[in-house]
């Protein structure tokens, strides 16, 4: 087919093309209308792009065939237009020649016959978002023009590229308007035509330059040349229209549309399509390019090009759709059903917190369904804490750690009280381990705590999200859940204190694994001896225990362990033999007897002092006051201190206390590192385990309660409502999806290309859209 053959009066020349895939594809836009900037599905749709005054509403008018769009040499178009061509069927085929417009702004819809008053309404409404001095917006009007005389096609008339800002232009308007027509022309599903006046440097185009920065490969590009009739003199546009100065593989289209002129003197646009046709006649610069001039052709091709790409789209854009739609499908899951009836209600609240507190219990039995493969979680972190962190951290302790030998030393002469250390009795012993168990308080609370936080934490994970539509039930759960954990809490701690003071309180030497004072003599004995520390030169004692500097020299001589009976007699007795140790204790003492050991003064000294305690008291004084003159005495120091050093016998005394300790500190830790564990277990974790279904229905599961818990915000209702309607959208786009099958071969293509072209039907006529060919194929 070429330009000779068609009609010279309009558009209507090439009505026989059509497809049914554009009805489809402006039935989803219609659809996808609906969601506004929210839908997300790029349609497959052709943008007209270019800069300022170039043409592209002319094009576009003369596509449609009629005026109804604002032009100018000023800037007209400032906001995108989507403008979709809907053919309707011509009286001659039993319909109506009838062409009317319809914007999807109005609500209701209505039809408007005078395409003057589309083109007040476009500015109108151009004026009311963009402002009237020549601001932009980039929210797009919808316009529908119904017409036998138009192709079915969908268009998006875009701002053109301005380069200085006129009126309440921002300074970027250059920027802004790119990035708004980048918006439209990256996705691959938009076509894009480029157009470009003739009577300027086509290497500058800014049409082409920013289509090629869209479409690099010039895939989806056709190049439309207007303004042809206004070239310089001896210039034409062959060779652009051949692709030799910027080659398309869509190629370029070349028209001349109504020059300002033509407009103000109201020339019609069938009267222009005419003076284009026999422009091109009467220029035989242009001769064998007729496929590529004129109007109508564009027309065709554009139709053509857009059905073969909605063909290549459809899979995908199914897809999209499948895709969009199981994702609103299940987001609309998400929110629920409502449930208005009160027995509907109490149904949820009891499933809610049953499906609550199973997962509460699963999570803690390790059994839970969403149980994590990458990190610990639920019981399994319970278990980490109780032997990873209390159980380490206490058999890292040294129970001596903090105690030097004075400290001990300290104890023992502090044990001893004012009878001048004649024994080392069993007190420094139980005060030193009862300081040491009360150590084991604090980590074992600890404990109880951190087990609690991660009740806590475990009771957030069981927060289902169908409960976040209720967060008024989902904060009560949570304040009861955290209540009753913090209940279980203090008695776990309360039998936490309990079990240390218990240790504390009875300090039960008997124990079988405890090491016994015959054995821990012994030891320290040969501890003391093999470590060979030299005899210490007594430093006198500074003011401390003056009696005990002066024999000092003498005790570890003179000392001796004395074993102490039941009947609380104190036996002298020798430093016990490794063989003494071995024997068993006397009937009634305690296993650690050979511990305690006296403290004796040189022989002198007690002979001295017995016979101060022979004499009369009143007979001896006297004798002194008469021979002595007064001595006076230094003052104590506030703080007395035992003296740094110590005999090797205090040195087995330190070592035994160490070793004593030592053992009955093994034994209570044992116990601790058993039973803290077990109490949290009982009164914290399985109390609540067990008790939390029975909490919630005691605290929540009330007539009154119900209808307050069960409240959903309001913007969850709007949420749910606005998936539903996009469900029911995606749902319709996909139905529609469903009416075209999807093979090529079984889509209507609608017109024919080269050799095919020759044998296509007279101009004029219309075919119809499921006429089939002689093998009861649809036309290809
Ligand atoms: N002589 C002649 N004038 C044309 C042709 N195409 C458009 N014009 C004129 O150029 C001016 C701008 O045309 P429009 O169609 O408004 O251009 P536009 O690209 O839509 O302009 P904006 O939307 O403002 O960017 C108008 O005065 C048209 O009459 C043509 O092929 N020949």
């Amino acid at each position: 087919m070429s330009v000779d053959d068609l009609p010279p009066s309009s558009a209507s020349a090439v009505t026989p093309l059509g497809s049914s895939v554009i009805p489809i594809v402006n039935k989803l836009q219609d659809i996808f209308a609906q969601l506004g900037s929210q839908s997300t599905i790029a349609l497959p749709q052709v943008a007209v792009v270019g800069s300022q005054s170039s043409g592209k509403s002319s094009v576009l008018e003369a596509l449609v065939g009629r005026d109804f769009l604002p032009r100018g040499n000023d800037i007209c178009t400032r906001r995108p237009l989507r403008l979709q061509l809907v053919q309707t069927k011509p009286s001659s085929d039993g319909g109506s020649d009838e062409e009317w417009g319809e914007f999807l702004h109005h609500d209701p819809v209505r039809r408007i016959y005078d395409f003057s008053e589309i083109r007040r309404e476009i500015e109108a409404e151009t004026n009311r978002v963009s402002g009237e001095n020549k601001g932009v917006s980039d929210i797009p009007i919808g316009l529908k023009i119904f017409s036998p005389n138009v192709l079915d096609i969908s268009l998006v008339d875009l701002p053109g590229i301005t380069k200085v800002p006129v009126g309440d232009q921002p300074s970027d308007i250059e920027a802004r308007i790119r990035t708004m027509i980048l918006t439209y022309i990256k996705e691959p599903s938009c076509l894009i035509l480029a157009v470009s006046p003739a009577n300027t440097d086509l290497a500058n185009s800014d049409a082409l330059q920013i289509a090629g920065n869209a479409d690099p490969d010039g895939h989806r590009t056709i190049g439309v040349i207007t303004k042809l009739d206004i070239m310089d003199r001896g210039t034409d546009a062959r060779n652009h229209l051949l692709g030799k100065t910027i080659p398309l593989r869509l190629g370029y289209v070349g028209v001349v549309n109504r020059s300002q002129e033509d407009i103000l003197m109201n020339r019609s646009i069938k009267d222009a399509l005419v003076a284009e046709e026999k422009f091109f006649r009467s220029r035989p610069v242009y001769s064998g390019l007729t496929d590529r001039l004129g109007v109508p052709q564009l027309a065709k091709k554009l139709n053509q090009v857009l059905v073969q790409h909605i063909k290549a789209l459809l899979p995908s854009l199914k897809s999209r759709i499948n895709n969009a739609l199981f994702a609103t499908a299940k987001e609309y899951e998400s929110y629920g059903d409502i449930t208005e009836s009160r027995g509907g209600q109490g149904a949820l609240l009891l499933s809610f917190i049953t499906k609550y507190c199973e997962a509460y219990s699963s999570t803690l039995e390790g059994k839970s369904k969403e149980m994590s493969t990458s990190e610990l979680s639920g019981g399994a972190r319970i278990l980490y804490i109780f032997q990873s962190v209390f159980v380490k951290s206490l058999e890292e302790v040294d129970p001596c750690e903090d105690l030097t030998a004075d400290d001990i030393r300290t104890a023992i002469q502090n044990a001893t009280g004012p009878r001048s250390a004649l024994f080392v009795p069993d007190v420094p012993f139980e005060v030193l381990v009862r300081r040491q168990i009360s150590r084991l308080l604090d980590p074992s609370l600890q404990c109880a705590r951190f087990i609690f936080d991660e009740l806590v934490k475990i009771s957030h994970q069981c927060m289902m999200k169908e409960l976040q539509r209720f967060p008024v039930l989902q904060k009560r759960m949570d304040e009861v859940i955290g209540n009753f954990l913090r209940e279980g809490l203090e008695p776990s701690q309360a039998m936490i204190r309990d079990l240390i003071e218990m240790e504390m309180d009875y300090i039960n030497t008997s124990h079988p694994n405890f090491i016994g004072g015959t054995k821990a003599v012994e030891q320290a004995m040969q501890t003391v001896k093999s470590s060979r520390i030299p005899h210490p030169v007594a430093r006198p004692r500074d003011t401390v225990e003056p009696e005990r500097t002066a024999s000092s020299g003498s005790q570890i001589k003179t000392r001796s362990f004395l074993g102490r009976q039941a009947n609380g007699i104190i036996t002298d007795q020798a430093v016990p033999t490794a063989a003494d140790a071995e024997r068993p204790a006397p009937a009634g003492s305690t296993s650690w007897s050979g511990f305690s050991s006296i403290f004796r003064g040189s022989d002198g000294q007690a002979a001295a002092k017995n016979n101060l305690l022979n004499k009369p008291f009143s007979e001896t004084t006297q004798e002194v006051y008469q021979n002595l003159s007064t001595i006076y005495l230094k003052e104590p120091p506030t703080i007395l201190k035992s003296s740094e050093t110590h005999s090797e016998q205090e040195s087995v005394e330190i070592e035994i206390t160490k070793l004593l300790l030592k053992s009955y500190y093994d034994i209570v830790r044992k116990n601790v590192e058993d039973l803290v564990p077990k109490a949290i277990m009982h009164f914290l974790v399985n109390y609540t385990k067990r008790e939390l279904h029975n909490v919630f229905i005691e605290k929540l599961y009330r007539e009154n309660l119900i209808e307050e818990l069960l409240k959903e915000p309001d913007e969850l209702a709007i949420k749910r409502k606005r998936t539903q309607e996009t469900l029911r959208i995606l749902q319709q786009a996909n139905r529609t999806l469903d009416e075209l099958p999807l093979e090529a071969e079984s889509v209507e293509r609608g017109y024919k290309i080269g050799s095919e072209a020759k044998h296509e039907e007279l101009p004029g006529t219309r075919r119809s859209r499921t006429e089939t060919n002689g093998n009861g194929r649809l036309h290809m």
